[in-house]
This record gives structure tokens, C-alpha cells and sequence, in this order.
């Protein structure tokens, strides 16, 4: 569903609407798990997913402790009801709620966290324990959008892939670059990755060949979840677009860098990042980030008016990455912090919308990779390691990029009077096919 068509509005109207109960740091639930200080789902997050018991059927649920509520089962009895007389839960998809836009998302959100409270008058609500559960993609991905909002990535790519001394391109200060991904190669935490075939040619090689990847990388980003979406023809500000989205989700744009630099010029990444991208199950909505809001970082140059921005649109979100070889234990390889990003995800949303793009419920849109300033805090295996050239260290030995039977792991959540966890978003990767079966 768009949102209706609205001019766009000036600078003055960007507020940041207050806090209210469902951020009421001294709220617990009658979930005892979700009252743990360590633990990712406590009241005050209830972030939204899809999941099957062992008959497949998807429903929707809501995050609460190591429970998932069964909001699909919720809504068939009648308990709550977001669109009346409709069943937005029935297909076991996010999309049709997220569709109802904003004032439903907190309607609903606020009866369960009442549902869940500890005072609540009864506990006759349907649980199922996240332990027995298998989850699913939470939305139908319409289209994906990979962003490069990272000004130490940007940097430092640039300094691998083209001139250290002019790492950044010139347009990078002004514009959200972004190119088109593929939606259908988006999957779910869980699913295995397999290590792509494609072009490479080594700078000392005169031609290329058919192999399998053998810098195959991670990227850590976050994934924005599009609520509604805009008219064609209609762009949106800043302060719109964050109201368009409806929640955030770890990604790992998993990338081949050797397939990447051979084919990238002039048009951008195509193969090299069309084999996969796992996103967390879980969408961490804006509304459970809102205490976490924070300041891009400083402009150092002006940006065009229609990506100002008012009101606070990045976040605080603690991340890090594990690797753990084939039945090896993880190695901590990143820690950084999403605050860091130059460009908030409504700023993206803006930019993409500006032409007129009609931008789509279950719309997704990666970050860009997320690297700090620090050493060990970049989101990828080729900064991690410079190209390769620096090994890290992992209990299997050392690694420049990803081995077979290699499992990924990104980690987010926020810290503060409590917290604010994402969940996991993990990845194993298998190996090749043949290159000689296709001929
Ligand atoms: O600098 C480049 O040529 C490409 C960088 C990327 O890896 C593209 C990308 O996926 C953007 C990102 O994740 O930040
Ligand atoms: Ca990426
Ligand atoms: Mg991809």
C-alpha cells in the first residue's frame, strides 16, 4: 500500500515524537527469560517474525524472551484486530501489516506489550518456544537495494580497488550511492551460502577464466525494512521516509571480491553479490530503536536540502561478527557500532525516492557495509585483512577469506537502561559446484 501523497514538508515540522510506555524501562513481563538483562527480547523490544512448527504452516509472531507469541493465533481468536474486519496475519507474511502503516504498528505493539506485561490479568496467550520453532523470511522482499554508506569503507575499498590517494570518489560526500540488488537472492538466517562461480582474471592473467571464488567475503550491514512506501512520481523528506520504515534487520551481503573487481566497472556490482544475502529473522521495529537514536556523524561538506535532517535518524547499535571454521568455535573478527554510518537509512530512503521511485512495502535496503574507525571494527574480511595481505587468526589457522564449511555470525543489539538485541544472522558456506558442468 502507498502512503497517501503529501508535498513535501519543511525542515520545521521534523520532530522526534516522544517516548511512551512500551519504553518504560522498569516494565517486565510475565515471560520470565525476557526480564534476563542478557537477553534480546525483553518488553520493550517485540521485535516481528514468521515461523513453523513442525506442520510448515507460517505464522506471524512477536519475539518475547526464548517465546515467540502467535500473533497469526491472536488475530484468528479475535484478540487483536489491526485492520477491522480484515486478517493482515492470515498468510503468514509480514507485508499486509506492515502495509497498515505506522499508527497500526504502535496500536498493536502497545496491546501486546500490555498482553505481556507482568501485571497483565491473564496470561492466556498463545506461546511457542523459540528453541522448537523454525523461522522463515519475515517479508515477501520486493526489491533490495544495497547502499555504501560507510565513509571507512568507501575509503578503504577505494584504496584497495582504485587510488589510495583519492579513496573516496568525489561524489560520495553528497550522494547515498547505491545500486539494485537482486530481492530473490535474499534468505533467511540459517540457509547455507554456496561459494559462486564466475569471471575472475588475476591482474597478471591476460584473459579471464571460470572459477570458483576464492576471496569470498562478508559485509556486515543492517537491513531497513520498508513499511509503506511513496506514489510514483512523489519523492519524500528525510523525516517521511523515516516513517516509512518499519524496522531494521542484521544482513550479510555476502560478496566475491575477485569476481567483484573484474566486473564492477562501469555499472557496479552484478554476480559478485547475487548469490546471497541472509538477514536475521527477527525486524527490530523503529519504534523499539526510538531510545536509541543518535546523530549521523559530522557533515564535512554541506548536504543538498532534501537530505537534512532534524531529528536524530541514525542509531546506537552495538555489532560484531564471528567466524567459526567447519565444527570449530567462533573467533570474535569485528566489533563496531551502526552510529558510525555518514548516512542515516532515512537519508537512503530519501535519495532513492527523489526521482520519483516508487519505493514498495517489504522493499529492502541494505546499509552499505558497517566499518568504524578503529582496528578491528570493519565489516569486512577484505578491510579486516587488507586484500588478503594481513591474515586474522582463527582456531583452524589463519584466514584471508572464507573457507568452506566456514559459518558466519553477526550479532546487534542496544545498549542502555536495557536491551535491545536483534538476534543472530548466520551463514555456512558450501562448497563450489564444478566449473566443468558448465561445459
Ligand atoms: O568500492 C567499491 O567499488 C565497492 C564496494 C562494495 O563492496 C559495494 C557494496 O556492496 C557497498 C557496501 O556494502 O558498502
Ligand atoms: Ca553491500
Ligand atoms: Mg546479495
Amino acid at each position: 500500500m502507498a502512503a497517501a501523497a503529501a508535498p513535501l514538508r519543511p525542515a520545521e515540522d521534523h520532530v522526534m515524537p516522544p517516548l511512551n510506555a512500551t519504553h518504560d524501562p522498569d516494565r517486565r513481563s510475565w515471560v520470565a527469560r525476557a526480564n534476563d538483562p542478557d537477553c534480546d527480547f525483553p518488553i520493550q523490544n517485540l521485535p516481528w517474525g514468521v515461523f513453523s512448527e513442525a506442520d510448515g504452516t507460517r505464522r506471524v509472531g512477536v519475539a518475547i524472551g526464548d517465546q515467540i507469541v502467535d500473533v497469526t493465533a491472536l488475530e484468528a481468536d479475535g484478540v487483536i484486530e489491526p485492520s477491522p474486519g480484515a486478517r493482515v496475519f492470515a498468510q503468514g507474511v509480514l507485508n499486509p501489516f506492515m502495509a497498515l502503516g505506522p499508527a497500526a504498528w504502535s496500536a498493536t505493539r502497545a496491546m501486546l506489550a500490555d498482553l505481556l506485561d507482568a501485571r497483565a490479568p491473564t496470561r492466556d496467550v498463545p506461546l511457542v518456544p523459540q528453541a522448537g520453532a523454525e523461522m522463515h523470511l519475515p517479508v515477501f522482499v520486493r526489491s533490495y537495494t544495497d547502499f555504501y554508506a560507510s565513509r571507512e569503507h568507501a575509503t578503504n575499498v577505494g584504496s584497495m580497488f582504485r587510488d589510495p590517494e583519492n579513496a573516496l570518489m568525489p561524489n560520495w560526500l553528497h550522494v547515498p550511492i547505491g545500486y539494485n540488488g537482486r530481492a530473490s537472492s535474499v534468505v533467511v538466517s540459517g540457509t547455507p551460502i554456496r561459494r559462486p562461480l564466475g569471471q575472475v582474471k588475476p591482474p597478471e592473467d591476460s584473459a579471464p577464466q571460470l572459477a570458483p571464488s576464492a576471496r569470498l567475503d562478508i559485509e556486515l550491514e543492517l537491513g531497513a525494512v520498508i513499511g509503506v512506501g511513496n506514489p510514483m512520481g512523489q519523492p519524500v523528506t528525510t523525516a517521511q521516509a523515516y516513517d516509512m520504515i518499519f524496522g531494521h534487520v542484521l544482513l550479510n551481503d555476502w560478496s566475491a571480491r575477485d569476481i567483484q573487481v573484474w566486473e564492477y566497472q562501469p555499472l557496479g556490482p552484478f554476480q559478485s553479490k547475487a548469490f546471497g544475502t541472509s538477514i536475521s529473522p527477527w525486524i527490530v521495529t523503529c519504534k523499539a530503536l526510538a531510545p536509541f537514536r543518535t546523530e549521523t556523524p559530522p557533515r564535512e561538506l554541506p548536504l543538498l536540502p532534501y537530505l537534512h535532517e532534524d531529528a536524530p535518524n541514525n542509531f546506537d547499535i552495538c555489532l560484531e561478527v564471528e567466524l567459526a571454521p567447519q565444527g570449530g568455535d567462533p573467533v570474535k573478527i569485528s566489533r563496531t557500532n551502526y552510529r558510525h554510518m555518514y548516512y542515516s537509512a532515512a537519508q537512503q530512503l530519501a535519495h532513492h525516492a527523489l526521482s520519483g521511485c516508487p519505493m514498495e512495502t517489504g522493499d529492502l535496503l541494505g546499509s552499505g557495509t558497517i566499518s568504524g574507525p578503529g582496528p578491528g571494527s570493519q565489516g569486512s574480511l577484505l578491510e579486516l585483512t587488507w586484500n588478503g595481505r594481513d591474515p586474522i587468526q582463527t582456531r583452524a589457522g589463519p584466514r584471508r577469506f572464507l573457507c568452506d564449511g566456514d559459518s558466519v555470525t553477526l550479532k546487534g543489539w542496544c545498549d542502555g537502561p536495557y536491551r535491545i538485541g536483534f538476534g543472530r544472522c548466520e551463514g555456512t558456506i558450501l562448497p563450489a559446484l564444478e566449473p566443468a558442468r558448465l561445459g
